[in-house]
This record gives C-alpha cells, structure tokens and sequence, in this order.
C-alpha cells in the first residue's frame, strides 16, 4: 500500500476518496465553502469513466443520486447548509426505498442563507431530522483532511452494507484547509446489488425500488425491518477517539473541527493540574454511547464543546442520563471558538477561576 503523502484540500481529499472507493456518479450544485467538491469531480470524473453533472437545483441533483442508486451504482452529491436542507426530500426517498448513497454536508453558519463561514449547526438536522419520516442515515463526522479521505471512502462501504444513505458532516474549516494525506487504495471490488434496477434479460423478475406503500400494515412493517437494521448499526458502527480521558474528571466532548480546539484546551487544562481529557465522535448517528459509558467511572462533569447554540449537548445529556452535570460551550454565526475560551470553560466547570 502506498504511504505517499500529498498536501491538498479537505474538500478535494474528500472527492478524491470518493472516486477510489468507486463512485462513478456526482450529482451537484455550486455553494460556498464546497464548491471545490463539484470542481474536483468535474475534472475527475470524466478521466475515470464516470459521470459529473451539475444540476439545476440542490433538488434535482439528489434526485439523481436516487436514479443512480437505484441502478446499483456508487454516488455522491455535495453541499453546504441551505443546500442540504433542500436536499431534504430525497435523503428521506432514499431511505424509504433502502438506497445507498453518500451525500456531504460542508456546513456553514445558519439559519436561513447565513454566513460562509464553519460551522456545525446542522448536527440536529443530521441526527434528528435529515428528512420526513421514520428514518436515520449514517453520519461520519470528520476532524483532518486525513479523515476527510478515510471517513469518505467508509461511508460508501457502509451505506451499501447497511442499504442507507450516509452523510460526511464536514464543515467550513475542514473543506478549506490543507493538510497532508495518504489517499486509500482504489477499491478492487465492488458488493453485489442485487435489488438493482440493472436490466434482467428476462432472466429474473423485475427489480422495483420505490417508497410509495399504500397498505399501513406494510409501511409499519417496513419500517419496523428498517429499525430492527438501525439496531444493529447501533450496535456495531459506533466510533470515537478518546485523549486522556483514562482519569479524566472532567470530558470534553466535541466533535470535527471543533474538536481539535478542544485538544488543545485539554493538554493546556492539565498543564494546569486540571484532569481533562476529550471524547470525539467520529460518528455522530450512531452517536457513541458506549464510549461516554466508557468515561463514566472518573467523570464528575462533561463539556460538550460545539460551533453551534448546543445541538450535539442533546446527546451528551442522553447518554449520561442525569448522572453527572453536562455543560456547554460554544460560538456560532461562523465563529471559531479559540482554545483560550474552552480552557476557561473547563476551569469554570473545575472550579478554578474561569471568567
Ligand atoms: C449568497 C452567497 C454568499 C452564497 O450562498 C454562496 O456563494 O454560496
């Protein structure tokens, strides 16, 4: 395998992970701070055989990845917030009629068309409410460029595993920046569809993909089947790093780029003689319960560090269910929170001084 390192751009990591883990289609629209996504596939695509279209619309194209999947292939559409959002209706298609499909969310500040800048406002729409329905879909939640690449290529493997959509909740930070990056292999083999509309010969009976079910008892069925599936994701995709959270007193939790401020925060609170330590959630659906189980025995207090009003706190308080005290900290409206803010938060919660 080769280790050659190359300096790019979260965005364009990320795209180019996406046609080694064999996506063949983008579908996309132009928004700030992903644009760079569509570019990339643009000038790919075409080289690898594949298909890049810009769509009229953020609807259109998710529309597409739909037709696409349904065929059984690898596709990916891209956007940021406001474009997300429209892209609504058709995760919640995909997920009813049990399509794979990666859709990236390269946030920035909301509500409404916002700002440009990073931010991790839509956790609540990733997590809660991607679209109409009884549904979840897969969301990986990455920290480097390095992540970008890796959490990309995964997602694809596990939402044609799982049948689901998957989401690469990135941010502004994390879409601009460049950092250097070991590109996955190529995949050698792709997984065996065979629910896809692909043409039969007459050799089978039709393949019919559709969310449209009339009957109550089979919709309840469905969706019960989609859950008891949803379990055993829970079960067995949840991911998280931990950083000197072995004796950690008091956790942070933060996740993407965000939690890389936290780290920095955590080595200066025990510089301080404060027992900090940070918990970040690669996933976020499944969030990783067991992992805050895991810190459960020294933790007296968790801070759930975020770019947003406290949205992934929710969870936090979930998991911890009323044992220790859950606090947040956070900026929003596109503002970076600094490592100096963070700290004070964590002596605030230690009870050493903070402002
Ligand atoms: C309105 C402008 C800022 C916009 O949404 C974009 O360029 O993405």
């Amino acid at each position: 395998m080769s280790q050659e390192k190359v300096l790019m751009k979260g965005n364009e990591a990320m795209a180019e992970a996406a046609i080694r883990a064999g996506c063949r289609f983008f579908f996309g629209y132009p928004i700030t701070p992903q644009t760079e996504v569509a570019a990339y596939m643009a000038r790919r695509m075409p080289k690898e055989g594949g298909t890049y279209l810009q769509a009229e619309s953020e609807i259109a194209a998710i529309n597409m990845v739909y037709g696409a999947s349904s065929a059984g292939a690898r596709v990916m559409t891209s956007s940021s917030s406001p474009g997300v959002s429209l892209k609504g209706e058709g995760v919640s298609y995909m997920a009813g009629a049990d399509l794979p499909g990666v859709i990236v969310n390269v946030q920035r500040g909301g509500p409404g068309l916002g700002g440009i800048q990073p931010s991790q406002s839509d956790y609540w729409q990733a997590t809660r409410a991607m679209g109409h329905g009884d549904f979840q879909v897969l969301v990986f939640a990455p920290s480097t460029v390095q992540e970008m690449a890796d959490l990309a290529y995964l997602a694809f493997e596990k939402a044609d595993e799982y049948r689901m959509p998957a989401m690469i909740l990135s941010d502004g930070m994390l879409g601009q920046m460049m950092e250097p990056v070991v590109l996955p292999e190529r995949v050698e083999q792709l997984p065996e569809k065979p629910w896809a509309t692909t043409g039969h010969k007459g050799e089978r009976k039709h393949n019919i993909v559709d969310s449209l079910y009339l009957t109550a008892d089979e919709l309840e069925r469905l969706n019960i089947e989609r859950f008891e599936r949803y379990e055993t994701v829970k079960a067995r995709e949840q991911r998280a790093e931990t950083f000197m959270c072995e004796d950690a007193e008091i956790v942070l939790v933060s996740f993407g780029a965000t939690a890389r401020i936290a780290h920095s925060a955590v080595v200066r609170a025990r510089a301080e003689g404060i027992k900090a330590g940070l918990l970040r959630p690669i996933t976020l659906w499944p969030f990783p319960v067991d992992a805050i189980e895991g810190c459960m025995g020294c933790a007296k207090a968790f801070l759930s560090v975020e770019m947003n009003m406290g949205q992934m706190v929710d969870d936090v308080r979930l998991a911890v269910n009323g044992r220790v005290p859950v606090e947040f900290f956070g900026r929003t409206g596109g503002i970076i929170p600094t490592p100096d803010e963070v700290l004070d938060a964590i002596r605030k919660l230690a009870g050493k001084g903070g402002e």
